[in-house]
């Protein structure tokens, strides 16, 4: 009892979330540099360097789903049928997801990194995660698909880098959150008033999908993706997770409900496609509704269990940069120099707020005025 109190209180503990962000910094940077150095493997051997980079994305990526499964010790539970199940990682998949919480990317990979598919999942994401280091960088190296979501100027691009994945030569996920934004009262308002005037049903739990990504992803991964993952994500009691709560260790529940939905089944026709992605989103909503009266997702619930690797993959790093740094602050302490010592804790201030910062992208108050802006604009 007292150990299990001492730990959560050491779980709060500043020194242990430098040590985790610098760990995580550093072997970032690492990883990135050897990404960069797959360069002139990929004119010779392209799908070699896509094997490699996905080892090396999965050793960046696994160290989130570290925190969230080891560190905060974040239950999350599947609701599938077992039949589906059994081919969850055996299978090239388009993932629609809901987009209401800062960390259901964390959770995304979670399930990834279950099913084996986390150093290749993928992801149609706004242009400005690109910039984020380690994670933003790590992404030009996956394929990862950028958007500036103004359909005119993406058209070209999204196309272009889906087509390159028809011969990616490892089983991925290709999430899309076709909401496009994250869910905010305000913008939930703005959307619905769009419903009405296309004449679309109202979403109480989501805002109006955008229908051109989704109809393009599913055109040219045609022959490629095998099935949509129509996934809905919530958390239990209402809980209401954060990045910064995972690294203060915060336990929470995570229920994601999966329905497996051929490929072959979904209209090849745009509108007739588009169409089928609104009805989706009703239906989607509809889970939701079931899980805010009853507390769980309908169907029975088949968990695949937490795997060791990203709890390996961590303690690696933590063994190989934890030391180096103790030495080299020990000899500057030693070193006896002010200015040294005060150019150092500058340095590390500025690091720490760069850290912030690259949480800060995960922050729903900070997000983006997609949703609101270009409404605002089409009335003017
Ligand atoms: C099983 C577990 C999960 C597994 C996880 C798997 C993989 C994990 C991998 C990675 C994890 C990392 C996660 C990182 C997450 C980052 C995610 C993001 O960055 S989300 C933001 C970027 N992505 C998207 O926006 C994708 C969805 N958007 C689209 O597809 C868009 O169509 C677009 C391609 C971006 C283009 O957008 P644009 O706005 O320019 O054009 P549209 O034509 O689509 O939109 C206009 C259209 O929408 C109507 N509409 C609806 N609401 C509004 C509104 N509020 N304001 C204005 N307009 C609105 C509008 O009327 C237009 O309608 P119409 O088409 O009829 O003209
Ligand atoms: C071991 C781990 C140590 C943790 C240390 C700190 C790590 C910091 C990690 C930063 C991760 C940055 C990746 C951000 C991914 C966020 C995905 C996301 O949710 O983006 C939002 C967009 O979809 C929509 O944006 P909005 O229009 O809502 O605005």
């Amino acid at each position: 009892m007292i150990r299990m109190g001492l730990l959560k209180v050491l779980k709060t503990q500043l020194l242990c979330h430098l040590i985790i962000c610098y760990v995580f910094l550093v072997s970032g940077i690492i990883i990135n540099l050897l990404q960069l150095c797959t360069l002139p493997l990929w004119p010779i051997n392209k799908q070699l360097a896509r094997k490699i980079n996905c080892r090396l994305g999965y050793s960046i990526a696994s160290q989130l789903v570290a925190l969230l499964e080891w560190w905060s010790g974040t239950e999350c539970t599947l609701y599938t049928d077992p039949e589906s199940f059994r081919l969850y990682g055996k299978e090239n998949a388009i993932v629609v997801l809901n987009h209401n919480f800062e960390i259901d990317f964390m959770t995304g990979w979670t399930f990834c990194e279950r099913f084996g598919v986390l150093g290749s999942s993928k992801v149609l994401a706004k242009k400005e995660l690109s910039f984020v280091p380690v994670i933003g960088w790590m992404w030009y190296f996956l394929e990862i698909v950028f958007c500036k979501r103004k359909w005119e100027e993406d058209r070209k691009t999204v196309v272009q880098s889906l087509r390159n994945l028809q011969d990616y030569p490892e089983f991925f996920w290709f999430l899309l959150h076709c909401e496009g934004t994250r869910f905010t009262e305000k913008k939930h308002k703005i959307s619905m008033e769009v419903a009405e005037k296309k004449g679309l049903p109202k979403l109480k739990y989501h805002l109006l999908p955008r229908t051109k990504g989704f109809c393009v992803t599913v055109q040219n991964l045609r022959g490629k993706v095998t099935a949509v993952y129509d996934s809905t994500l919530n958390f239990r009691n209402n809980e209401m997770p954060t990045l910064l709560g995972v690294l203060n260790g915060k336990k929470y529940h995570a229920d994601l409900y999966v329905r497996r939905i051929p490929l072959d089944s979904i209209p090849e026709d745009e509108s007739e496609c588009a169409a089928w992605l609104h009805k989706l989103y009703q239906e989607k909503d509809e889970f939701q509704e079931h899980y805010r009266q009853t507390g769980r997702f309908p169907g029975p619930i088949t968990n695949p269990p937490r795997r060791l690797w990203a709890l390996v993959n961590w303690l690696f790093w933590v063994c190989v940069l934890v030391y180096p740094i103790c030495v080299l602050l020990l000899q500057l302490l030693l070193s006896g120099s002010t200015f040294t010592i005060v150019c150092t804790f500058v340095f590390c201030l500025a690091v720490s707020a760069g850290v912030r910062w690259m949480i800060g992208q995960t922050e729903i108050d900070k997000g983006s005025n997609y949703g609101v802006k270009d409404v605002q604009m089409n009335n003017n």
